[in-house]
């Protein structure tokens, strides 16, 4: 009996080890379930020295470490673009476009210092994560009550230009793991006019070729990271919203447009550089599903 139980428990990390290898639903919900852990395992960790400090954008520095490694457990290779568009003195308002949580990954990539980003209220509730993120100086709005939502925006736009601070937002406001963008929420374009800063649109590539919660796939892979130039503010007022809005969305999604296709081609051509397959003369279609069913 007890040699029986020994082999049971020698046989399961085995089995677990031959699940993962041969099927990519478990390999995703495996890594799905790492990323969680590990951000809850640094959240539970590093929130004890963030309290040190107190609530401070500057443990925003922290959370950045703690989120840089998963790229390398992942095996996605991040390229950034236009960096430089980033290396501007005082306070401005970041816009992303948001498709999962791995958007998180892309985020510390490039998120400049004193950057804090607007998240939903619901993440408070999510125990130490919670509490990490309230002590990094995370903005937290309320969704479901636009007053309250509004007030906030108001109040940072005011602590933006006395504290030099730049605020993230996802103005999609939710998850969109679909190929275009979904229409933007306004707020980020009420904070710059209102704080009259400037707006960096920042644009992550999809994640088709390495990652989908749907398909339940995720493999290691290449994420462009592009930032495209500031658009000012100066001189606007709350009128002029919608128009700054539609026209700093329409840049992201050429540009998104553009990255789709790009990187696909850059795949291709380092695939046939590396002698992995010959892409060349072929429809862009069929490199896809090669390289998808690998
Ligand atoms: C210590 C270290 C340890 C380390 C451990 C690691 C832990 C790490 C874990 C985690 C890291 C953190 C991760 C963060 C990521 C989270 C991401 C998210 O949560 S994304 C969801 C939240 N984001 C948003 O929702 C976007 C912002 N939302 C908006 O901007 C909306 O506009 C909002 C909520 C303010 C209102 O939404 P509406 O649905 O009502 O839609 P609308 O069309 O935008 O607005 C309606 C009307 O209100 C006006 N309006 C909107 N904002 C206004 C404003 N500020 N002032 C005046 N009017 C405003 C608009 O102009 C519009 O009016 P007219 O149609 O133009 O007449
Ligand atoms: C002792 C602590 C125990 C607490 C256990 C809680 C388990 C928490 C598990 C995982 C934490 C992962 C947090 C990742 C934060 C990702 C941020 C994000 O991308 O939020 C989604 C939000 O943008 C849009 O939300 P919706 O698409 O509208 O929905």
């Amino acid at each position: 009996m007890d040699v029986l139980l020994l082999h049971g428990l020698l046989l399961l990390p085995l089995a677990a080890l031959l699940l993962y290898r041969c099927s990519p639903h478990f390999q995703y919900l495996c890594k799905v379930a790492f990323f969680n852990c590990w951000i809850v395992a640094m959240a539970t960790l590093l929130s004890p020295f963030a309290a040190f400090r107190g609530r401070s954008v500057d443990n925003m520095k922290l959370l950045r470490a703690a989120l840089l490694p998963l790229k390398r457990f992942y095996g996605i290779r991040m390229r950034v673009r236009g960096a430089e568009q980033l290396q501007l003195q005082g306070p401005f308002v970041i816009v992303c476009n948001h498709q999962a949580s791995l958007d998180l990954m892309g985020m510390v990539e490039v998120i400049p210092e004193r950057c804090v980003p607007i998240a939903k209220r619901e993440l408070l509730y999510l125990g130490t994560v919670g509490w990490a993120c309230w002590l990094s100086g995370i903005i937290f709005i309320d969704r479901h009550r636009r007053d309250t939502a509004i007030e906030v925006i108001s109040h940072t736009a005011s602590t933006m230009r006395h504290e030099n601070l730049r605020v993230w937002v996802f103005p999609e406001g939710t998850r969109n793991p679909g190929k275009s963008m979904l229409p933007f929420k306004r707020g980020a374009f009420h904070l710059a006019v209102q704080a009259q800063v400037p707006i960096v649109p920042i644009v992550i590539s999809p994640y088709w070729d390495f990652f989908s919660s749907k398909e339940k796939r995720f493999t290691s892979g290449t994420c462009t990271i592009r930032v495209l130039p500031r658009v000012e503010t100066r001189g606007l007022s709350p009128k002029d919203v919608p128009e700054l809005t539609e026209s700093v969305r329409q840049a992201m999604a050429e540009a998104l447009a553009e990255m789709s296709m790009s990187d696909h081609e850059d795949q291709a051509t380092e695939q046939s550089l590396l002698g992995l397959g010959d892409n060349r003369g072929r429809p862009q279609g069929q490199g896809d599903t090669a390289r998808n069913g690998k």
